[in-house]
This record gives C-alpha cells, structure tokens and sequence, in this order.
C-alpha cells in the first residue's frame, strides 16, 4: 500500500523535516514524498538535498498529486494556505494536521469538502523515531483513515488515540515535552560551567544522567517519586540539592507551565475559529 502512496507536505519546517527524516526510506520512499512551504526556496532545496524527497513551488500542483496531505504549517497560516488551492482538494485523499490546537472541524470547513481529516500530536523527537504521538479522527475519517496515520506515526515513535477535546492536552505536555528537557539540560549545563567543570566532560555526563534517568523509569516500573528517593540520601547532596528545588518551587513551575501550553493550544484554535467564521 505505502508503496503506492504520494505524501505531500504543506510547511517544510522542523516539524515536517523532523517526520521527513523519520520516514524517508523506511515507510516511504523519498520519492513519494512532496514537500512544499510558503517560499523560502532554499528551505527546499536542503531537504531535496539532504533526503532525497521531492519539492514543489506550485502547492496546487503538490495537492492534486497526492494521497495524504499533511499539514506542517504554523496554525496562524492555515487560512492564508489553504483557501486558495482549497478546490484542489478530493474527498478520496487523507489530510494529517499537525497543527497545534486547530480542530479537525475547522480544517473541513476551510476546505468546504467532507474530507477525512486526522489531527495528530508528535513531536520533534520523530526525527530519530521516538515521537510520543498522539491521534485523533475528525468526522469523515474512517477506521482506515486512522490506520493509514497509525502506521506512519507508528514508524516514527509510540502512537495512541485520543479523544479530539483532549490533543490541546498532548500538546502541551508531550507536544511541547522535548523543549522543557531541553531547557533543563540547558541549566545543568550552566550550572557545571559555574562550579568549574569542563564543558565537553559536563555534556557527556548530563546526558548519560538524562538517558540513564529516562530508562530507569521505562525499565524498572518504579514511580518516579520512589527512584528519587532511592538518589537521596538521609542529609546528603541529593536532599540539599531538591530543598532548593522546593523553594523555587519546581514542581509547582513545571505543572503551571504544562498548563499554559495547554491553554495555549485552545487559544490558538479558538483565534482561528473567530477569523475563519
Ligand atoms: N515544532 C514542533 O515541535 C511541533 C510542531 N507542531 C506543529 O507543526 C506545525 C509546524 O511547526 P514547525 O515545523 O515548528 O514550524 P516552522 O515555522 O518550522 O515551519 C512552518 C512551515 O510552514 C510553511 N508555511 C507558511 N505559510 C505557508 C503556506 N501558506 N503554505 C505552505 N506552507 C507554509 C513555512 O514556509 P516558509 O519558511 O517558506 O515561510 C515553513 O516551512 C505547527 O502547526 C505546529 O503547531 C506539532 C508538534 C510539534
Ligand atoms: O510550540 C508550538 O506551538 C508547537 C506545538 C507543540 C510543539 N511545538
């Protein structure tokens, strides 16, 4: 079936090189896939370079060609991108949005076709295949439909299908996930330049605790909680470090931050709703 496929990409940015790089040559062929953006060329020709994939300036062209589009552009330029080439468009085709926020609804209506439509949740870590995403079906997609997406999701990271309500959830906690461990590993790193080790030897280090860390919660079942009891010893190192932590407040920053991105996701779809209407 996949062999079969043409795959266009609507936005060539981190997110659809992240599921490009992913794909390419395990699901699909580079040649079956179309990319296309909005006009930054050399964006283009990269990825024409780098994977091999097919690219497109004419976005109509690139739509009527093809059997899954998939939506990879900012959720404020989805009008602007899809009004005009939306008679391009057929019933028979699958369009994947990415997009943060934006219902499955509102993509139909901008399209005013009763097109399939499956809003999917990955994030940037497809690139290496470890997404955590997160699926959900609009109105006319069948069983089929969400197969279709299952299996190229699934070829990039672990998949699972959500109520549509609960994606401004996914977002902003496993959507937006990689940033908030980027940004802590960003800390660690100027904290070890702080108290006088050596960047190269930090690095290695920080990331053997993260990778370390991230398979001791996968392997071992233990929560979270009971594995950094078993790191803190009675007035040790550990203990003095997380009672900073406790006054800072971590804990409480991290669930209010997971929360706003959340928030922010309804918003991003509600801003549309108001322009499109
Ligand atoms: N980045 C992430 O971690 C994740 C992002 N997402 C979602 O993926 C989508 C893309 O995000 P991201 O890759 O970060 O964004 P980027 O800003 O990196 O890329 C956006 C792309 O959209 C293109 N574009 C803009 N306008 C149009 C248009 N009218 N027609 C066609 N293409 C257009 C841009 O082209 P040009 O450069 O020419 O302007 C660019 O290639 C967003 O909706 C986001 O919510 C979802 C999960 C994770
Ligand atoms: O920041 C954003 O809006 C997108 C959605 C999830 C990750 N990046």
């Amino acid at each position: 079936m996949s062999k079969e496929t043409t795959i266009t990409f609507l936005g060539a940015g981190s997110m659809a090189e992240a599921l490009i790089s992913g794909v390419a040559k395990t699901l699909y062929e580079p040649s079956q896939m179309i990319v296309t953006n909005r006009s930054n060329v050399e964006r283009l020709h990269y990825l024409q370079q780098t994977y091999g994939v097919r690219t497109e300036t004419n976005k109509e062209k690139a739509v009527k060609e093809a059997d899954i589009i998939v939506l990879a552009m900012k959720p404020k330029d989805v009008a602007e991108s899809l009004t005009p080439i939306a008679h391009a468009f057929c019933e028979q085709q699958l369009i994947i949005s990415l997009l943060a926020g934006v219902t499955t609804d509102t993509i139909t209506s901008l399209i005013g076709k009763q097109i399939p439509v499956i809003r999917a949740m990955p994030n940037t870590s497809a690139a290496i295949r470890k997404s955590a995403t997160a699926l959900s079906s609009g109105r006319y997609a069948t069983e089929a439909d969400l197969a279709v997406a299952k299996t190229l999701f699934e070829t990039v990271g672990i998949v699972t299908v959500v109520e549509e309500q609960h994606l401004h959830a996914v977002t902003g906690l496993s959507g937006s996930g990689p940033a908030y461990v980027y940004y802590l590993v960003e800390a660690m790193e100027k904290a070890a330049d702080e108290i006088g080790l050596e960047r190269d030897i930090a690095k290695e280090l920080i990331l053997q605790t993260i990778i370390g860390a991230a398979h001791m919660l996968k392997t071992t079942n233990k929560h979270p909680s009971v594995l950094r009891k078993e790191v803190t010893s009675p007035g040790g190192t550990t203990e003095a470090g997380i009672g900073v932590l406790e006054r800072y407040r971590y804990q409480e920053a991290m669930v209010a931050c997971i929360k706003r991105a959340t928030e922010r996701s309804k918003e991003l779809g509600e801003a549309l709703l108001s322009s499109v209407q």
